[in-house]
């Protein structure tokens, strides 16, 4: 949403499409969702853009490999998905909030076979519950979108952005523990205008 009020103008194409594939006399229901192309690229770039968990944390079980680099078994090996996500070797104008990326046929999808799209994860851990995820986040986005008009107060003062790896004053900070037994503290925040926005994830049994 924040993204989208960010920049009207895919805002306005997301919220055309509702209105051509749904009309304006009823609400969105689960069958529409499937033929709202352009809005399931604002939902794919949003979560590439901002992945809801940024820091994937896995141990490998046995001696690997990656790109040349040796890893030893039992080797905590921290994911950087935000990272990825930012990355221009794998995205052009990486900091552009450009759902139509997406729109090409061979962009990425959510299986977690292209490593520069994971928002999910991938492979045998990747996230059980990703049908169940979508779903929600697909009708209630698209309910806010079809019902309502959105738009800034004051959209010159409107900044958008994320911090992480800055040590913070929240009495929850999300702490991740590096290999070496150093805490890391993460805290994406968004700001629009003077609201500011912090999203803090709750973890346990990381340390
Ligand atoms: C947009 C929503 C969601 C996103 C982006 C998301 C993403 C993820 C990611 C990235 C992982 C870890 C992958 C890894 O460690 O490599 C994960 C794991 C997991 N997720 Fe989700 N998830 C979402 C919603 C949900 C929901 C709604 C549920 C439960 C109802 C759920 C249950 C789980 C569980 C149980 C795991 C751990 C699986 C394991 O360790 O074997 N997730 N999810």
């Amino acid at each position: 949403m924040a993204e989208l009020l960010h920049s009207p103008e895919e805002l306005k194409r997301v919220q055309d499409e509702l209105a051509d594939v749904v009309g304006l006399d009823r609400r969105v229901e689960e069958s529409d969702l499937d033929k709202l192309t352009y809005f399931h690229c604002a939902l794919k770039e949003t979560l590439s853009f901002h992945p809801p968990i940024p820091l994937f944390l896995h141990e490998t079980a046995e001696d690997a490999a990656v790109s040349g680099q040796f890893i030893p078994s039992m080797t905590r090996v921290i994911v950087n998905v935000y990272a990825i996500g930012q990355d221009p070797n794998y995205w052009k104008d990486p900091n552009t909030f450009r759902p139509s990326r997406f729109l090409d046929e061979s962009s990425p999808n959510f299986k977690g076979s292209d490593f520069e799209f994971i928002p999910f994860g991938s492979g045998r851990w990747s996230c059980p519950a990703m049908q169940l995820g979508l779903y929600a986040l697909n009708l209630a986005l698209a309910h806010l979108l079809h019902s309502f008009t959105w738009e800034l107060p004051q959209r010159d003062a409107t900044k958008i952005r994320t911090k992480a790896g800055e040590k913070f004053k929240s009495n929850v900070p999300l702490k991740v523990y590096s290999p070496c037994g150093n805490p890391v503290y993460l805290r994406p925040a968004l700001e629009i205008g003077k609201t500011k926005f912090n999203f803090t994830i709750q973890t346990t049994g990381m340390q």
